[in-house]
């Protein structure tokens, strides 16, 4: 069972909704069928964690349960851990063509307990994909904040904050608001010289006043409350042999791929802990 749709947003937005419980749990909701997730889960779902769902025609409403396996920003593929299936696979994949996303949903499953309400589960589908497409063309309007992932040698660079207190002694990557008029490339070049004193480029990005860096993303959008998300980018040090310094921050620490789950990171940055991981690879 196969259900598309094009979404006015790119695929690296789309990618992070697909990864949003409570997105998902609203729209099974509104397709009669009750998921959750368990109170571990961050802000947005990641490899290993699992969603419940209560199908309306499972019998003796016995819950089936579902591990995500991939989530990338070119989509999400979620298996059966337990329940009345023989096999259950629900595979979102995204390509974009010129900021437009193609979001294609296929659901494989075969119920072990005769013809499940194979209607039940179109209509599932069908509302999950509509209110995805929803919420990731209002997310394409929010604010954007920059983060750089600058690896050197193997290592990347992490600052721990300073304040406000909520925050303060937890770590992050370098980076802010992008400022009206300002590409995201520019914002992530002026944040890392403001906080660490020391140029950097956007790989993949483009110069000054350009708004590339399309392929220099890495993981998916991570919406930050009200109303902005978090979009990180691969850097470099311009000039390797300069030091970055803690200009607004408590301090600053390069740690490798294996050290990046022992941070105490914000709880946007915790979710992209295994896209970076991927890129230290
Ligand atoms: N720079 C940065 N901000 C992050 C990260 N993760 C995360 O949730 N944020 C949040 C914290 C803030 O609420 C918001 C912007 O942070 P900021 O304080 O660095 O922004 P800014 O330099 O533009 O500062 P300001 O003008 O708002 O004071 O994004 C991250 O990895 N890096």
């Amino acid at each position: 069972m196969r259900r598309s749709a094009a979404v006015d947003a790119p695929a690296h937005t789309v990618a992070a909704v697909l990864r949003e419980p409570s997105t998902l749990v609203r729209a099974l909701a509104g397709a009669g069928v009750r998921a959750r997730v368990s109170d571990t889960v961050g802000r947005l779902l990641v490899p290993g964690d699992e969603v419940r769902l209560g199908f309306p025609f499972s019998p003796w409403m016995v819950p089936t349960w579902l591990r995500v396996v991939r989530a990338t920003p070119n989509g999400m593929r979620v298996v059966l851990v337990r329940g009345l299936w023989r096999e259950l696979t629900v595979e979102a994949s995204l390509t974009e063509l010129g900021g437009r996303t193609e979001l294609v949903a296929e659901f494989r499953g075969t119920a072990a307990f005769g013809a499940a309400s194979r209607r039940s589960v179109e209509h599932a589908l069908d509302t999950v994909v509509r209110e995805i497409g929803a919420v990731a063309q209002d997310w394409a309007g929010r604010r954007v904040v920059v983060g750089a992932a600058i690896v050197h040698d193997g290592l990347l660079l992490t600052q721990q904050r300073r304040f406000p207190v909520a925050d303060a002694g937890r770590w992050e990557l370098p980076g802010g608001r992008v400022e009206p008029g300002e590409s995201e490339v520019d914002a992530v070049v002026r944040e890392c010289n403001e906080e660490l004193g020391v140029g950097v480029a956007v790989d993949g990005g483009v110069a000054a006043g350009g708004s590339g860096g399309a392929t220099s993303r890495v993981g998916t959008d991570v919406p930050l409350e009200p109303d902005s998300v978090l979009r990180i980018h691969r850097a470099r040090l311009l000039d390797p042999s300069e030091v970055p310094r803690p200009i607004e921050h408590r301090r600053l620490r390069w740690v490798g791929a294996a050290e990046l789950g022992e941070l105490d990171w914000l709880e946007a940055d915790r979710v992209l802990v295994h896209s970076l991981r991927l890129m230290e690879a």
